[in-house]
């Protein structure tokens, strides 16, 4: 797990400090051996879903009860951000089940002024619902994050919000995180740009229903990473919150060109988010990764439980290694996948554009080194602004192993064929990213003798992710650096 602790006070103008967090070094090593997984095992909670659950619960009225929730780094994030804007948040065991559930009091639509700046650690998810969340507040409220928070953008956002009077300043002038947001946002007319990410969108859309007067989000250019954005559609509708989205046929121009084309939204104002009881889904993203291993591994065989159809559009992962000719089942009515490669063949390479699933670039580019013919990833320019450029980590990585991969302006090519018999373990970075550290886990189960740095980052998405490995039968080992 990552430990942040504050070294540097930022002193601007006015004589305001802004915290500024630095990792220290502490870095875990896992050694994987080669190794064929086996058995059952309950898919991880729903990362995407327990944000938004957390948040429509705190902006809500009544008390709120989220039964089988994800208690990760990045989800106790959002926990703590809501509390420090005055919802009660507290974890608790179910007594008759034994299981964690949250309990909350929400804020009624009226976060207070965080005492202190909102520390979102690594999770971007928490930064941008959180500054569009201040823009409700009286006062001044600071938001920072660790390191790599720190170079993700959130321009398009900022931009956006500041046409609106939130007046949202960034510290290092680069959209980046620390953020100061003076201002309120003020209802109207949002066009913002969809292409970096899709958590900006959802961020306005979870505020917007708080307003005094109706809003209207119009989406420029192509929305990636859509799936995200019907899954907070999906909450707010289930908090009772209405937003209806539409599809402009847009103008044409006098070059005959359209204009206007796109989705927009269309938000009530003055509504009241009650979420009531409500069950997060389990994680397609997390299952991904040990899917892709029963899937390549020879002998392998997994059943994996609480994957039940929903918003999500790493579901995909099924249809993907479908098409790369594994034998895998859903029986979505008892949302429970099997994946097995007991006759040890080989998978074949695919072409997937990655816009809706930007999540599944680093299992997919594992999937495409260990399959025959060519991989293409497309469409993922997006996958570079996250936790890291996880295009160009993904190429180096698995360069590293002996894998052929050539990163591309917007995805990745992998040539199975030319990869084969040359691939072996290695020491390889995570580098402080956990989708990095779970995909090259896949990679070294294959191998073996991979060691990967910076495995505690799993504890952002996925914490028990070791745990499940090891009730699999992966042979590994980990050792504080
Ligand atoms: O809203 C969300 O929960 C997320 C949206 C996606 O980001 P982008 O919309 O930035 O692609 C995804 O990569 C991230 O892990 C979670
Ligand atoms: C990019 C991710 O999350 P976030 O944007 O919330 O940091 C992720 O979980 O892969």
């Amino acid at each position: 797990m990552k430990k942040i602790r504050c070294v540097c006070l930022h002193t601007v103008k006015d004589n305001r400090t802004l915290i500024i967090n630095k990792r220290i070094a502490n870095s875990m090593i896992v050694s994987v051996k080669k190794s064929t997984p086996a058995g059952e095992i309950t898919a991880p909670a729903s990362k995407s879903y327990t944000h938004r659950a957390v948040l429509a619960a705190s902006l809500g009225k009544n008390e709120c009860r989220l039964s089988h929730p994800l208690l990760s780094a990045d989800t106790k994030s959002t926990m703590e951000a809501c509390r420090l804007f005055g919802a009660n948040v507290e974890e608790k065991t179910n007594p008759e089940t034994n299981e964690k559930i949250i309990l909350i009091q929400g804020f009624d639509g009226k976060p207070k002024n965080p005492e202190k700046p909102v520390d979102v650690g690594n999770s971007g998810t928490t930064l941008r619902f959180m500054t569009a969340l201040s823009g409700l507040t009286d006062g001044e409220v600071v938001l920072t994050g660790d390191e790599s928070i720190q170079k993700r953008s959130n321009a398009p956002l900022l931009e956006t919000l500041n046409k609106t009077g939130a007046e949202i300043s960034s510290i290092q002038n680069n959209g980046c995180a620390p953020l100061v947001v003076k201002g309120k946002i003020n209802p109207g007319v949002f066009s913002i740009d969809g292409s970096m990410s899709s958590q900006f969108i959802s961020a306005l859309l979870l505020v917007c229903p708080l307003l005094k007067e109706n809003s209207k989000i119009m989406i420029d250019g192509e929305l990636k990473s859509k799936p995200y954005v019907d899954i907070t559609l999906e909450i707010a509708q289930k908090a009772g919150v209405r937003i209806y989205e539409k599809q402009s046929a847009g103008t044409k121009n006098d070059a005959g060109l359209l204009n206007d084309a796109g989705i927009f939204y269309e938000i009530p104002a003055n509504q009241t988010y009650n979420l009531g009881d409500y069950t997060i889904p389990g994680d397609f993203s997390s299952a991904s990764y040990l899917l892709t291993a029963a899937a390549l591994i020879p002998g392998a065989d997994i059943t994996m439980s609480g994957l039940f159809p929903s918003a999500q559009g790493d579901s995909a992962i099924v249809e993907i290694l479908e098409k790369a000719g594994a034998d895998i089942s859903w029986d979505k009515e008892k949302g429970v996948i099997h994946v097995s490669n007991k006759a040890g063949k080989r998978l074949k390479g695919i072409i997937w554009d990655a816009g809706i699933t930007p999540d599944l670039v680093p299992t997919l580019a594992v999937l495409g080194a260990f399959s025959d013919g060519e991989t293409r990833i497309t469409n993922a320019e997006h996958v570079r602004f996250k936790e890291t450029d996880r295009l160009k980590a993904m190429a180096e990585e698995l360069t590293k192993i002996g894998a052929v991969i050539e990163e591309t302006a917007d995805g990745l090519f992998i040539s199975g064929e030319k990869s084969k018999g040359k691939m072996k373990g290695a020491a390889v970075c995570g580098r402080d990213d956990h989708r990095i550290v779970m995909s090259l886990f896949i990679a070294g189960m294959i191998t073996g003798e991979m060691e990967i740095d910076t495995a505690e980052s799993v504890q952002i998405s996925y914490p028990d992710f070791f745990e499940d490995m090891k009730k699999v039968g992966a042979v590994f080992e980990t050792k504080q650096n």
